[in-house]
């Protein structure tokens, strides 16, 4: 049977390419690209002699000679280089390999190319003559694989790791999450969760070991993990619990605003959908994370001067993406200035790029998901110590974000009504981050020095949300960039 190596010697890179670039994970669109080398990193099946945990589960929609078949899967690193000069990246392909094609996965076709020479595929009886490779994420038959070599090992240089502590249903089906993300995910029926991380970076991924401490913890604001995937100590995925009652927090929030500017002479603690109280249970929860964190990673502190530095730098290539933040700079500089003079900032993990987005409520309470950090950083930076203000400012800004989100999806023209909106939203935003903030301090008290730092990583987070928008979602940038006007005009 050829090699998991022998069935991509004649892999199709102009396929790869197109592939690449219509999926939704890949964060360079828009940039000329070519993909200059894949590397096979493993396959992923039970190691040879090890008998199956249980069947594959039936895909009740195939045809019962397609159902009953299993792929080859193999793992892939396509290493992507720029037009522009800019550093490579790299990307995990997951791939389910037949030996003909699969009409039910033709959603998710990668391409084909020719067998290796004179070696069955193994996927079928006869030696075949092409390789076909449909995205495996999106194939219920490879994902089973995935979820039984969390009991087996996979035999291949692609180790599954386990945490004890749950034992995982090996029957419940896999299904592909279909909303918004970077990465790719698959609910396994009401029991875990796997997520595969697309762009790779040599090394631990944050999202794992942060889970890993918080589970290992007790935390009860994640979702525990279960283990995670690794090739040369790098980290591809990890299994997670699935959040069965989980409700996203972006959405009890656009929820909460929807309310109030559908009652016009209300505020907003007379609302029903008031989010006041579960903004307060979040604030809750980041502060039981955080303590968490500071026991489990290594703590530092830094020189204020020195994270001013940075944040000024960091606007300083912003507006070269985005020129409108230039009439803001000087008053950023001055919030950024401020902070220089603070002294030594105690920094630990935190979760780097928190927002409503990462928050899910469910009926044991608030959980944080994704601690990956913000995609536009180096790993290094990712995983380096941070303030965890930051986290608190990129909450602060999201309750920016709600209500203008909101108030900029409403067809409205008439100025008295969108002034009066305007008004509203700052309320529901006001409203809220005293809430969380209030929550987070605890007895502690917020003071100046507090108030002053906060001020600039919350400065920081919306010029960055500029940039991210600009790139993309330019129809949202004015909602960053309307929150720099009104921070650096107070
Ligand atoms: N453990 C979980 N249980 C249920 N749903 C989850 C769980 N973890 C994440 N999700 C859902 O999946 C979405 C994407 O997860 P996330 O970790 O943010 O992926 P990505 O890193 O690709 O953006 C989340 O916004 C949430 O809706
Ligand atoms: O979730 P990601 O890790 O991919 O984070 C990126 O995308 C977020 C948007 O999906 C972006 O968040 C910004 O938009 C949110 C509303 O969609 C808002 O709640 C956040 O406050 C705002 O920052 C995030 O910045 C970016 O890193």
């Amino acid at each position: 049977m050829a090699t998991a190596s022998e069935l991509l010697t004649h892999v199709d890179h102009e396929a790869l390419h197109a592939y690449l670039d219509r999926a939704r994970w890949f964060g360079s669109k828009g940039r000329g690209f070519t993909v200059s080398e894949v590397h096979v990193l493993g396959e992923v099946a039970p190691p040879p002699g090890e008998a199956a945990a249980s069947p594959a589960p039936t895909d009740h929609s195939t045809r019962p000679a397609e159902a009953a078949r299993e792929p080859r899967v193999v793992v892939a690193l396509a290493e992507v280089a720029f037009d522009d000069g800019g550093e490579p990246e790299r990307y995990q392909l997951p791939l389910a390999l037949y030996d003909e094609p699969q009409e039910r996965l033709d959603h998710a076709f990668v391409g084909r190319w020719p067998a290796p020479d004179g070696a069955a595929t193994g996927t079928a009886t006869d030696a075949g003559a092409e390789v076909v490779a449909y995205d495996a994420v999106q194939d219920r038959a490879a994902m089973a694989l995935y979820l039984r070599s969390f009991e087996t090992g996979s035999g291949s240089a692609i180790g599954f790791v386990r945490l004890g502590g749950h034992e995982l249903d090996l029957t419940a089906p896999g299904s592909p999450f279909t909303g918004e993300q970077s990465n790719s995910s698959v609910f396994f029926g009401e029991d875990s969760v796997l997520k595969l991380f697309r762009k790779v970076t040599p090394g631990e991924n944050p999202d794992v070991t942060t889970h890993r401490v918080l589970t290992e913890a007790g935390s009860t604001h994640v979702a525990h993990l279960y283990g995670w995937i690794e090739h040369d100590e790098t980290h591809l995925g990890m299994l997670q619990q699935f959040l069965r009652t989980a409700s996203d927090g972006w959405g009890i929030a656009l929820a909460s605003v929807r309310d109030l500017f559908a009652e016009a002479d209300l505020h907003a603690e007379e609302v029903g959908g008031d989010f006041a109280s579960e903004a307060a249970r979040l604030g809750e929860a980041l502060a039981e994370v955080h303590a968490q964190l500071r026991e489990a990673f290594p703590t530092d502190t830094v020189d204020a001067a020195h994270v001013a530095q940075v944040m000024t730098d960091r606007l300083e290539a912003a507006i070269e993406v985005v020129p409108q933040l230039a009439e803001h700079a000087d008053a950023a500089r001055a919030v950024f200035a401020a902070m220089a003079g603070l002294g030594e900032l105690p920094v630990q993990r935190v979760h780097a790029d928190l927002h409503l987005g990462q928050t899910l409520r469910t009926v044991g309470g608030w959980k944080l998901v994704d601690f990956e950090g913000e995609p536009a950083k180096t790993m290094d930076e990712r995983v380096r110590p941070d303030s965890p203000w930051r986290d608190v400012a990129g909450m602060t800004r999201s309750f920016d974000y709600a209500p203008h989100a909101v108030a900029a999806s409403m067809p409205e023209q008439d100025p008295d009504v969108l002034h009066q909106r305007a008004i509203r939203a700052g309320e529901w935003a006001r409203r809220n981050r005293k809430a969380f903030l209030a929550a987070y301090c605890g007895d502690a008290g917020f003071g100046a020095e507090d108030r002053t730092l906060l001020t600039a990583y919350v400065v920081d987070k919306a010029i960055y949300e500029c940039v991210y928008e600009a790139r993309n979602r330019p129809t949202w940038l004015s909602i960053p960039l309307e929150g720099v006007a009104r921070l650096t005009s107070d």
